[in-house]
Parts: structure tokens; sequence; C-alpha cells
């Protein structure tokens, strides 16, 4: 099996960043550092501006004020579409070409970027390190479990070797099996290429397993900034302590269950 070369995920910094759609505040005055090689969870309630956030990093979305610099460059001083190539986006129900091949569904990135050849070495690269066999390269996205497909979406952003991956609930479509393993095996991918990751989720308890730092977003505002750890003791304050007695309830419920 052959492995990717290793990659170093940038740096990213944020400054008194806003987002308004007319009078609602869906980002207002977001200012963070992140190291190169971060795994961030970017965790709140529905509405609290953490996909506006995200998407004002790939250019999807434009701030209304403020800048964001990745590796010191600011991002609107690249083209959207090469920004776009330095940047994996994985979102939830990952949209994948029902017409297309898997294998031209992982390579329309490199279509797109112009590279003409080396396609077929990259998907085969690009299966093995999404753990995917490499005879799905042949059928149709319909022809793959849900689970697959989010695998195939993985692949797909790392097409283009990107330091940086966005990825939007991306595994919030899953069952909580499937969705447990992705996020583990997406966690090594990660330490193993050297990326630096920022993840949307719902999910406190997924946030807390998977990310080195968690942010908490309400109202376009961040609430908290802290480890799993810090969080988890309890001390970071209300908006994440609602968040964080979730699983925490959730595993007292389940240890009194396993008493009775
Ligand atoms: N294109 C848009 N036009 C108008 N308002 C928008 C637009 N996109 C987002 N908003 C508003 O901005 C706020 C933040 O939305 P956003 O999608 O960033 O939140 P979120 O935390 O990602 O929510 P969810 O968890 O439900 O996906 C919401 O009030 C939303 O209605």
């Amino acid at each position: 099996m052959s492995i990717a070369p290793a990659i170093t995920g940038p740096a990213l910094s944020l400054q008194n960043v806003s987002r308004y759609y007319e009078d609602v505040k869906a980002v207002e005055n977001v200012t963070l550092d992140i190291a190169a090689g971060a795994m961030i969870a970017l965790v709140g309630l529905s509405g609290s501006g953490k996909s506006t956030l995200l998407k004002m990093i790939n250019r999807l979305v434009e701030p209304t004020s403020g800048r964001i610099l990745i590796n010191g460059e600011l991002v609107d001083a690249v083209d959207p579409h090469v920004l776009r190539r330095r940047i994996g986006y994985v979102f939830q129900n990952i949209g994948l070409f029902p017409h297309m091949s898997i294998a031209r569904n992982i390579a329309i990135g490199l279509e797109l970027a112009g590279e003409k050849t080396g396609h077929a070495e990259r998907v085969s690269e690009l299966l093995d390190l999404v753990e995917l066999p490499q005879d799905m390269a042949d059928r149709l996205p319909h022809q793959l479990s849900g689970g697959q497909q989010q695998r195939v979406g993985v692949a797909r952003a790392l097409a283009t070797r990107p330091g940086l991956m966005l990825m939007d609930e991306p595994f919030g479509a899953l069952d909580p099996v499937t969705r447990d393993s992705l996020a583990g095996e997406y966690k090594s991918l990660h330490e193993r290429l050297g990326l630096t990751t920022i993840i949307v989720t719902h999910d406190m308890a997924e946030a807390l397993y998977l990310a080195d730092r968690i942010i908490v977003l309400e109202a376009g505002q961040i609430k908290a900034d802290a480890s799993p750890k810090q969080l988890l003791s309890g001390q970071v304050g209300p908006e994440a302590e609602a968040l964080v007695a979730i699983p925490r309830a959730q595993a007292a419920h389940l240890s009194e269950l396993g008493k009775s």
C-alpha cells in the first residue's frame, strides 16, 4: 500500500471577523489563532454561526468585516479556486456526482486543477488512505453505503493534497457506530498527514473525543475556547457546561441502567 507523503497543515488567524445577514449577526467579532496541525472542534447550538465561520475560511462566504490569514497570507489575496485547492472541504450529504464513477468523483478536483495525468494512481492511493477497496473505483455513488460515500467525500477532499481540512458535520447523517469509527479513522488520518482540521459538530461527545481544542459559539460569538480536559472540569462557563452536560447525563444514565 502506498502512503501519501506527509503534509504540514497551515496555521490560521481570524481577526475580528464578522458576518451579518441584514440584522442577523451570524458571526460577530471572532478573533481566533489556530496552530499548524491542530484539530479544532466548533460546537454550538443550531444557528450559532458554525457553518458561516467555516465557510469564510474557504471564501464560500465573504466576511462583512475582519481578516482571515492562512500561514500569514490574507485569504482574499488568493484566487478562490486556488484557495479551495489548498483547503479540503467535507460536508454532510457530501454531494457526490450521481452519474460519475467513484474514481472520477475523487479525481474531480485534480481535473479542475488542470492536472492531466496520474489520476488513477492518486485515486488508488486515496482509496487506500480512506480504507475503501480498490474495486469501488468503478462503481457509482448509489452503489455505496452512506458511510462509504462519506469516505469518498474525505478522499475527494484530500485529492489535491490540502494542508487544511474544513469539515461541516461530516459524519452527521450516519448511524452512531459508523459515525464513531469514521471519526476515529479520520483522527488518525489527520495525525498521519499532519493536517490542520476544523470540524463543526453538534455532538459534544464527538468534539471531546476528536479535538485538542474546542470552540463554543453562541449567537456568533466565542463563549468558550478550551481543551477537552478543561471542558470536562466544568470550569469553562455556562454555555460550555450546558453542552458537556448532555454526554455527561447520557453516560450517567447508561451507567445506572447497567446497575439495574
Ligand atoms: N445565506 C444566509 N442568508 C441569511 N441568513 C443566513 C444565511 N446563512 C446563515 N444565516 C443565518 O445566520 C445564522 C448562523 O447560521 P449558520 O448556518 O452559520 O449556523 P450553524 O451554527 O452552522 O447552524 P446549524 O448547526 O443549524 O447548521 C443563522 O441565524 C442563520 O439563519
